[in-house]
Order: structure tokens, then sequence, then C-alpha cells
């Protein structure tokens, strides 16, 4: 079942708090990153329907849930939110949580034997949720929520009381969930790691208001931005695929728009989309291409733009392959000693550092 958009334009008055947000929430994972306190909750509320003082209008593909003469109930929408905490009924079995979001399953969705399948739920139907890790209890949350037949998925903070084992455990599997279930995601997080693994494209809000909404390499290569996601270091995030894998060496190499790179810990399949960071430390520039050395990857690049920094540190702005960028420091000194200035062509060894593979 292919998703359906939902837009809204949404106000909410509260008071010390205003929220004013409007956007469009496409198919796939979109990651809600904002401060605390910036209304990321309070936006979900309004769009499950459980903000009573919510104005304005909220449309799931042809269907109003808010607007003029109309007000869907939360359970005549076809959302389904999942908190940190997760909820969970504790006087039922982990079955029984199920069972009871099956009774109240709008419509289609997916089925029983998929959601106990594809969350690995099946070892835990009789478990009581006083009895299952914070893991386990998310897994159990997230299959209540698929299975009253949601198609979409409004989760606050699913992975941050989570040990980071954990985190690595549930992530797949929130990530499986869009294609899988035909259910799109909008996840509120924190944490720039978790955006980075898990989302397809980011909403940035601040105090009321939402900034901005785009594909991650666009956000977290954009200096502008950089604040507002806590990012102390320049870096660019890059999207690869698989295109060759070298079993003797362990190595992949990866597509991507500043051109094929080579990294080593990861084994997807061939096709398989990969993240990739490359931050200001790990970029290394050289006049000549660099014959020997232990970095894998060297590429062409062209300089674009020189700022002074504190304390004699230069920060460069790199031209590379096809329309991507590259960020590193360099001294004063190797700006004299390389005669660094805009157009200057150049290479640059550099070290990628993999965030996330979506097999
Ligand atoms: N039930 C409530 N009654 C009154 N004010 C509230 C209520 N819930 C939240 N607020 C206020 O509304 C504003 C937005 O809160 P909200 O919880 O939506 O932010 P958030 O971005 O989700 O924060 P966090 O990341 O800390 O969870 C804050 O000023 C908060 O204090």
């Amino acid at each position: 079942m292919t998703a359906r958009p939902l837009d809204f334009d949404v106000t909410l008055e509260r008071p010390g708090f205003q929220l004013r947000a409007a956007d469009r929430i496409e198919s796939g994972i979109t990651a809600l990153f904002g401060p605390s306190g910036c209304g990321k909750t309070s936006l979900l509320r309004c769009l499950a329907g459980l903000e009573p003082a919510c104005r304005g209008r909220i449309r799931h593909g042809d269907q109003p849930w808010q607007g003029p003469g109309v007000r869907l109930p939360p359970h005549r929408r076809a959302v389904g939110l999942v908190f940190q905490d997760t909820r969970l009924f504790p006087h039922l079995s982990a079955r029984g949580n199920l069972d009871f979001a099956e009774r109240r399953r709008r419509g289609d969705g997916p089925g029983r034997a998929e959601v106990i399948e594809g969350l690995g739920l099946r070892a835990l139907l009789d478990q009581s949720p006083a009895a299952l890790s914070g893991g386990e209890s998310q897994r159990v949350a997230l299959g209540r929520a698929l299975l009253a037949g949601p198609r979409l998925l409004l989760l606050d903070e699913p992975l941050s009381g989570l040990d980071a084992a954990r985190q690595r455990e549930i992530m797949p599997l929130l990530r499986a969930i869009p294609e899988r279930f035909g259910v799109q995601l909008l996840v509120v997080t924190h944490a720039c790691h978790e955006v980075l693994s898990l989302a397809d494209r980011m909403i940035l809000m601040q105090a009321g208001r939402l900034i901005t909404q785009a594909p991650l390499s666009d956000l977290f290569s954009a200096p502008d931005y950089w604040p507002i996601l806590g990012l102390t270091e320049p870096a660019v995030v890059w999207p690869g695929r698989v295109v060759a894998r070298d079993n003797d060496w362990g190595l992949t190499t990866l597509a991507t728009d500043a051109g094929r790179l080579r990294v080593s810990g990861i084994n997807p399949g061939s096709g398989a989309p990969v993240m990739l960071r490359v931050s200001a430390r790990d970029v290394v520039l050289s006049l000549e291409p660099p014959m020997a050395t232990s970095m894998l990857n060297s590429l062409p690049v062209r300089v674009e733009a020189l700022e002074n920094e504190r304390d004699g540190v230069v920060r460069v702005r790199l031209a590379v392959g096809h329309r991507a960028a590259l960020w590193t420091h360099v001294t004063r000194q190797s700006v004299a000693a390389l005669r660094l200035e805009p157009g200057r062509r150049l290479h640059a060894l550099i070290r990628p550092e993999v965030l996330g593979v979506n097999h």
C-alpha cells in the first residue's frame, strides 16, 4: 500500500508558548529534531488529535482530519503514537497488549503474524510488561501500534531510554517499517546520530516554528544549521550506494556524488544505501595524487573558499565530484605552502565514517 502524504497547517496557543507549524510529511522516515521545549511533542499531539486547543488544518491524502467543520477524534485518524515510556497495559501480557490493538483496528493494516515476525516478538508473547527490557517493551509497543492499522506512526523519542546495544537492535526494525508495512514514520529525537542512522529527511524545529525540511545530506552539510544541530566541527553527509565488494580485503566500494569511496566494517548487499559523514579532521590536502598512504580514499578537489578562524586556523571549502562539497582545516602556513586560493586544484585524502546502512 502506498503511503499518503500528511499535510498540516496548525497552531496551538499555551501560556508562554505558541506553536505554528505547516509542512508535508511524505512516505519513509522523517525525523523531527529540535531543542528541548521547542514543541515537538505538542506537534505530534496536535497531529494525533490529542490537543483540543489545536487550530488549523490537517489532511492525510484525500481525507481531512481537521479543518472547517471537521475534527476527527484520535481513534478515527489512521495514526499510531508510541512514546519513550511505552505505556503498555501492565495487567496484560505482551500478547494481551497486541490483542487489544487488533480489536481496535482501523481498516487494513499489517497482519499479526507479519508484525510478530517483523519485530521478533514471538518469544515475548507470554511475558508481562514488567518482565520486559526497555528494548523489548519498545518492540511490543511498536507491534501494538502497528496492529491498530495506522498509515502514519508518530514516535516520540523511541530510542532515548535505551542503551547503545538496544538502540542498534531496534534501529533496523524501525528502518524497515515503511517498506515492510506501508506505514510512514515521523520520529521525534534529540540525537543527531539517531537521525543520521534512521531517517530519510529531517524537519528542524525551534521555538514553536518549523525552520526547514530537507534530506539529511543537505541539512547536515549546511553551515547555517550546524549550531542548531549542535555540531561543533564542519562536516558533510553524503548518501552512497554499494557498487562492489572485495571480500579478500573486507572492503566495500560506494558510489557517492563525490566519487567512489572504499570503506571497511560493513557488508551490505549490492545497491544498498549507505550514509557517510566526512568531518573536517578526516580530510588531508595534498598537491600530488597520493601514492602510498594508509588512507584508502583520495579524490581530486577544487578550493572554493577560505575563511580565517581563530588561532591561525583556516577553514577551507572544497568542491568535489558531482556537486558535492567538503571541508577541512589547515594552518595559515599550509595555505602558503600549498598556495591555496579559490580555484586551486589539488587532492584530498579522506576518511569517511559510515553512519548507517539501510539493508
Ligand atoms: N500539558 C502542558 N500544559 C502546559 N504547557 C505544556 C504542556 N506540555 C508542554 N507544555 C509546554 O509547551 C512547550 C512545548 O513543549 P513540548 O513538550 O511540546 O516540547 P518538546 O520539544 O517536545 O520538548 P522535549 O524535547 O523536552 O520533550 C514547552 O514550553 C512546555 O513547557
